[in-house]
């Protein structure tokens, strides 16, 4: 970052660039904010107007660091919110919303399928979630895809399940639902027996994302590399230095595939033991395609703003270099072709536009 930039200026500088999200759990992305709202609907499933879920229920969520197995356990809370589909309906549009706020121009959201509480069935969870997307993309000047997950706790007969709903789903809306992820607690199930759901969702057009393991676990994630996914999240513990193993370090290096960081959750989930020691300096200094993300912008506490000031103050980014940052995003997202066109046009006109101004 330029010398004469001061520590809010950054923060100002990086919440008004255009930006793009692309790694961010829907349930994870309730923020407080949004869960002190959260309102209850009456039978007919309309809104009961001043009549919210009272406070007690509510997760408070704090910035403090949390171990891995704490913020499952915080995810398995929020799920105990998400009770009716007008309740998932209506979260997936706050989310949205704010994104949009701190400028987020293309936001990929990711989300577990689930028949839980009144949520009869996973096809009414994804449609539920599609209206909400389309509504948003109505209101708001923002594309929203949405990205279908296996957790990885599930057994594998559900993951086919997801499998053949994201499939199903991406033939009704291509625009909007156009990859699967495999996330979830990385101490629980196994990524070789999704392999061959994962694959069918890729020959069916569908991209693809797996959180490698934030967990050493050498031989898998060495697995989940081989397989080419057209993203990785995380890329913990595969640095010699940081946990994983020169091997690990030079297929990532080779194999070219872009990673999503996510500063904030690996050094809260104590996967990281500090900002200074996370690997995205390794990947910026060996050249590795890397996007920044959230991850979980309410149970961190974050907003993309935050986590590219993170970056810009941990790699000492130039103005210029959060430009190419921007577009190379745009690259590896799973929008597209027209969507990168477009994209590319609003971020390029952002930075013309500012430039300008500061010769004026
Ligand atoms: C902190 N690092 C992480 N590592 C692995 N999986 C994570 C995660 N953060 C979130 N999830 C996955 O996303 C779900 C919440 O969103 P959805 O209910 O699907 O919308 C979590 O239950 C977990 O499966
Ligand atoms: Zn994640």
């Amino acid at each position: 970052m330029t010398t004469e930039m001061c520590f809010q200026d950054i923060e100002k500088f990086c919440k008004s660039m255009p930006k793009l999200e692309l790694h961010a759990h829907l349930n994870g992305c309730i923020s407080n904010g949004i869960l002190e709202r959260v309102p209850v609907f009456d039978r007919s499933g309309k809104n009961a107007e001043d009549n919210w879920i009272s406070h007690e229920n509510a997760v408070v969520q704090e910035k403090k660091t949390l171990d891995l197995a704490e913020c499952f356990r915080t995810f398995a809370k929020i799920h105990e919110v998400i009770r009716t589909p007008e309740i998932l309906h209506w979260v997936t549009t706050q989310v949205i919303e704010e994104f949009w706020s701190d400028n987020v121009i293309y936001l990929e959201l990711r989300t577990t399928p689930k028949k839980i509480h009144n949520i009869p069935s996973k096809d009414v969870y994804m449609e539920k979630v599609v209206d909400a997307i389309i509504e948003c993309q109505k209101k708001f000047p923002i594309v929203v895809k949405l990205l279908v997950s296996i957790d990885r706790k599930l057994s594998v007969l559900e993951g086919e399940e997801n499998a053949t709903l994201a499939i199903k789903w991406s033939k009704k809306f291509p625009n909007i639902v156009v990859g699967m992820d495999l996330s979830g607690d990385p101490s629980k199930g196994v990524f070789e027996s999704f392999v061959p759901s994962l694959v069918r969702a890729r020959d069916s057009g569908l991209k693809l994302t797996l959180h490698l393991p934030e967990v050493a676990n050498a031989l898998e994630a060495e697995q989940m590399l081989d397989f080419r996914p057209h993203r990785v999240g995380h890329a913990v513990n595969i640095h010699p230095d940081l946990g994983g193993t020169q091997k690990l370090w030079e297929i990532l290096l080779t194999s070219r595939i872009p990673v999503e960081v996510c500063l904030s959750s690996n050094v809260l989930s104590k996967c990281v033991s500090s900002i200074d020691e996370h690997h995205i300096k390794y990947m910026q200094d060996s050249g590795i395609p890397f996007v920044i993300c959230t991850d979980d912008s309410g149970v961190f506490c974050t907003t993309l703003t935050n986590e590219y000031q993170l970056a810009a103050n941990t790699l000492l980014l130039s103005q210029d270099e959060l430009k190419v940052l921007t577009l190379k995003s745009i690259d590896y997202s799973f929008g597209s072709p027209e969507d990168k066109d477009m994209l590319t046009a609003m971020v390029r006109g952002w930075w013309e536009n500012r430039n300008q101004e500061e010769l004026l």
